[in-house]
């Protein structure tokens, strides 16, 4: 433990000035807006690595992290172990404002009563919007209420969650939904628990969900919370952030930089126009081709979709297959990816599959591992794992080695996960400790794994487009926040394509543009033909969305 004028920001970073006030604040509370790209993640993690190693968060205490996303908490929770080690990050909970939910419900059931009682193995149904049986399942949707429900009931309740968290984080907070305040509110309003609130108004793409309007002014107040506004933006090169700029200036005049601070060559936009879809799936295939070609790792690649990515990115993804670059459409896989059990199904893939495949092995170890075995016993555990995967990539190579029958592949999986104990998987998540959703993730990552060997028939191939690192990825936008990538592509930059009420078209066209380090590239086509899956409202003829294209023309 450290003295608190001891403390440096770790990792070697230099925070600024309001960035270094919030990371090292005492026991107050804060809330740090900023536009994209200003560290506000990076400052959550600064602040655990503080609170953490100067023991003002003193063990058994530890923090919570609410995010919205579950890529989103995962990210944090990588940014925290990697900045302070594993023993400090095991005291940093980083969950969705969803799995947050459940875990109160999990652990406090027995307060509710009437309709909302629940028994011990109630379940969630996967399905969307899914349907509620009394007692035995409940909707996504019910969790944040239910968990409410607790908290207004229970004394007791909120009183073990304030003994266990002395400080809490809140990240992407311009998306916070009434209920999610309430339930902030109810557990840590009027507490000693330090609160860090961080978010930027501009990225509020979440007000279709009920994001509350003015909820950063809303936790100021509530809270006393002291503003620190941050100024820099560490991501994108200059030209990128002129238009970033511009866009500012338009939706928030009060929080434009000045000139002077954008100045520079660095970076590049660029806007191609296409006459339909087949025509710019090529260009666009070519294009990150040659990106792949010069150097430019696959994951540091985004195309960013508004909607329907399925159908509007269809042609781009056939056309890379064609030409065998790996890609990844995360309309369905990003959540599975965020899964523990699926990340360690598709390591398991990889180190029967593949040839030297250290990072997965030593991934494959961490997880297998039992954190209470002795050195003795987790050695022979690593030995035995080893053998059988000797084994089983002798029996499964050969004839079976490129089949596509997943059958081939489900068996020497369910066998390895079966030595790696079912109490070392339950314990990966805390939502795999009820119900039926380890077994389900289990089977839909096989399943995922199925999907990708239709595409090409080739197991290598198929495990890369799951691997968060070696494929390029195709993702909505809703999907991409918080994320950020060397080149990013918006795709159909088209009135169809970004229509809605007031600020939100807005707000998402500055959020895909904002993902972007050093290339932008925008696209639009006249003619979109319907994809015979279609089943919504499309359009044929496109138009251009000029009022968005304007803000690249920053010189
Ligand atoms: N103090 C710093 N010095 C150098 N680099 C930094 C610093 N803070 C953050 N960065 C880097 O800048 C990038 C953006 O940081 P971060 O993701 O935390 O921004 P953000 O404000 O959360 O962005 P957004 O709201 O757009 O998602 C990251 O690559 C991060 O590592």
């Amino acid at each position: 433990m450290i003295r608190q004028e001891e403390w440096r920001p770790t990792g070697g970073l230099i925070l600024e000035p309001n960035a270094m006030a919030a990371a090292t604040m005492g026991q107050a509370n804060t809330v740090v807006s900023a536009g994209p790209g200003a560290g506000k993640t990076e400052l959550l993690a600064q602040r655990a690595d503080f609170v953490l190693r100067t023991g003002l968060c003193p063990y058994p205490r530890r923090i919570l992290a609410v995010s919205f996303k579950t890529d989103a908490a995962r990210n944090l929770r990588d940014r925290v172990r990697r900045r302070s080690g594993p023993e400090y990050a095991a005291r940093f909970d980083s969950f969705t404002f969803h799995a947050f939910a459940k875990r109160l419900i999990d652990a406090f059931r027995p307060v509710l009563s009437g309709y909302n009682a629940l028994d011990p193995d109630y379940r969630i149904d996967p399905t969307s919007p899914g349907a509620r049986i009394e007692r035995e399942q409940i909707r996504f949707a019910d969790l944040v209420p239910l968990a409410l429900e607790i908290l207004e009931s229970s004394a007791y309740a909120r009183g073990a969650i304030r003994q266990t968290y002395s400080h809490v984080f809140l990240d992407e907070f311009q998306d916070c939904t009434a209920d999610q305040y309430k339930l902030i509110k109810l557990a840590f309003g009027r507490t000693t628990s330090a609160l860090t609130a961080v978010g930027d108004t501009k990225q509020r793409i979440m007000a279709w969900a009920g994001a509350l309007d003015g909820v950063m002014q809303a936790f100021a107040e509530d809270f006393a919370a002291k503003p620190l506004p941050l100024y820099q933006n560490f991501r994108s090169a200059p030209r990128l952030r002129r238009m970033q700029n511009a866009m500012i200036a338009h939706m928030d005049p009060l929080a434009v930089s000045p000139d002077e601070d954008l100045a520079g060559d660095g970076g590049a936009i660029e806007v191609l126009a296409f006459d339909d879809e087949a025509t710019e799936a090529e260009a666009l295939a070519g294009l990150i081709e040659g990106w792949l070609e010069e150097g430019v790792e696959a994951h540091e690649i985004a195309v960013l979709v508004r909607q329907q990515p399925h159908l509007v990115a269809a042609p781009l993804g056939r056309e890379l297959t064609n030409r065998g670059v790996p890609y990844r459409n995360e309309q369905e896989s990003q959540d599975l990816a965020a899964e523990p059990a699926a990340a360690l199904v598709f390591n398991l893939l990889r180190v029967i599959a593949l040839d030297r495949q250290p990072g997965a092995y030593v991934e494959l170890m961490r997880v297998a591992a039992r954190p209470s075995a002795s050195e003795e016993d987790a050695s022979r555990f690593d030995r035995e794992l080893k053998r059988k995967i000797v084994a089983i990539r002798a029996s499964v190579r050969g004839d079976q080695f490129a089949s596509q029958d997943l059958a081939a592949w489900r068996a020497p999986v369910l066998e390895l996960l079966a030595l790696i104990t079912r109490p070392v998987l339950t314990a990966l998540s805390p939502a795999y400790q009820q119900g039926t959703r380890l077994d389900d993730v289990v089977e839909q990552a096989l399943l995922a794994f199925e999907r990708e060997l239709a595409v090409d028939d080739d197991p290598r191939k198929a495990l890369r487009r799951l691997s968060e690192e070696d494929a390029v990825r195709l993702l909505t936008i809703h999907k991409c926040k918080g994320l950020e990538f060397e080149k990013v592509i918006v795709l159909g930059v088209e009135e169809e394509l970004f229509w809605g009420e007031g600020q939100a078209p807005t707000s998402e066209f500055f959020v895909a543009v904002s993902r972007a380090k050093e290339h932008l590239v925008l696209t639009h086509a006249n003619r979109r033909r319907r994809p015979a899956t279609a089943v919504r409202r499309w359009d044929v003829r496109r138009t251009p969305h000029r009022e968005f294209l304007a803000f690249c023309d920053t010189r």
